[in-house]
């Protein structure tokens, strides 16, 4: 068995419509998620939310095939990540890890265990940090480190975030390309990023850099891109009652739309795997509200999956990660 473990940290999503409701409550009892100023109402108010949210949610997971794609695409990604590092001379075991269903966290840190990894590399698929996103996942591991005296022998390595690498600016702007195009008239397309928000109280409040990494790179990414098209940058997925970052992209299309914009192409920003954002919000949703207002030609950009360009640069990202602590 290998020495070297890699644990690809995601948000994991429902298999099956019977997932769903338990899937949101995991996610809703998570404070990194909701923050109930009194933790004892945490798991009732989690279990609330997640019955109301319930049936809306499963509709969606319904229209993109019943459940979601994020665990065969991670797997997938872990498969080739395999092989990339195989083929730079490192025999690495890869471990997927969910926040919020299966495979979890701890069931991947039980085989981690069992498989006798010595060093360890924590490795969140998302580019940018988040206190929301790699931020819970990180914590959870170092809860699991703190009371396991096993654990405690194996070196963790974390990686925080690495929206600001070349090669995976280099691979957005392969998919952002790809998606132009596809256009009769590329150029006169515009660039709509579109990533996930978080509640404005994560930034303002408790310090998230994610609005900032955010935007660096949708800067970092047209900079390579060397076209000339006018370019957004606007904030999905909004939950509950409580502001999040702004502009909200639907009313990005809009005023797009008002603007005269009718060649759109979305670019999915925080995630590197299709998922229900990129299959039902942005496909469905979005595309609706597009043509609601006029554009007519609305078009998205591939999530990165298993682009060679980003999968070589995880690949490099992980070996770097290791020399750098290598005694
Ligand atoms: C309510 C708070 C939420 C915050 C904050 C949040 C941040 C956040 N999430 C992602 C990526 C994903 N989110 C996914 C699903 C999902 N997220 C929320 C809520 C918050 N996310 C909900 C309620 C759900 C369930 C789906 C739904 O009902 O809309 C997923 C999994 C998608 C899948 O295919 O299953 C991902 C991935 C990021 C990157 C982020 C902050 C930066
Ligand atoms: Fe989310
Ligand atoms: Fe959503």
């Amino acid at each position: 068995m290998a020495e070297v473990g890699v644990l690809l940290l995601n948000l994991g999503g429902p298999d099956r419509q019977e997932d769903v409701k338990p899937f949101l409550y995991n996610l809703f009892a998570d404070p990194e998620i909701i923050r109930i100023p009194f933790a004892p109402l945490q798991k009732p108010l989690a279990w609330l939310i997640a019955t109301s949210r319930a049936p809306k949610s499963r509709r969606n997971y319904q229209a993109i095939g019943g459940g979601s794609p994020l665990r065969a695409m991670t797997e997938q990604q872990g498969r080739v990540l395999k092989k990339a590092l195989a083929s730079r001379g490192l025999d690495a075991q890869i471990y997927v890890g969910m926040r919020y269903w299966h495979p979890f966290t701890e069931e991947a840190v039980r085989q981690i265990k069992a498989d006798g990894v010595r060093r360890l590399v924590l490795l969140p698929l998302y580019p940018q940090y988040s206190i929301s996103t790699s931020g819970s996942s990180l914590k959870l591991l170092d809860q699991l480190w703190a009371r396991d005296a096993q654990l405690k022998s194996i070196e963790r390595i974390a990686i925080n975030s690495w929206y600001s690498r070349p090669g995976y600016i280099k691979a957005m702007g392969e998919r952002v390309r790809e998606g132009l195009d596809r256009f009769d008239d590329p150029d006169r397309v515009h660039i709509l990023f579109s990533a996930h928000g978080v509640p404005r109280s994560y930034v303002d409040q408790d310090g998230d850099p994610y609005q900032r990494q955010t935007e660096e790179t949708v800067d970092l990414v047209m900079g390579a891109l060397g076209r000339p098209n006018a370019h957004s940058l606007a904030y999905q997925s909004r939950v509950g009652p409580v502001e999040w970052l702004k502009p909200y992209t639907e009313e990005t299309i809009n005023e797009l739309a008002q603007k005269g914009v009718r060649s759109l192409l979305a670019v999915p920003v925080s995630f590197v795997s299709e998922h229900i954002e990129t299959l039902q919000e942005i496909e469905i949703e979005y595309r609706e509200v597009a043509e609601a207002a006029g554009i007519h030609d609305f078009r998205r950009a591939k999530a990165l999956n298993v682009s060679k360009t980003f999968i070589d640069d995880l690949a490099e990202l992980v070996i770097e990660n290791l020399g750098v602590y290598s005694r």
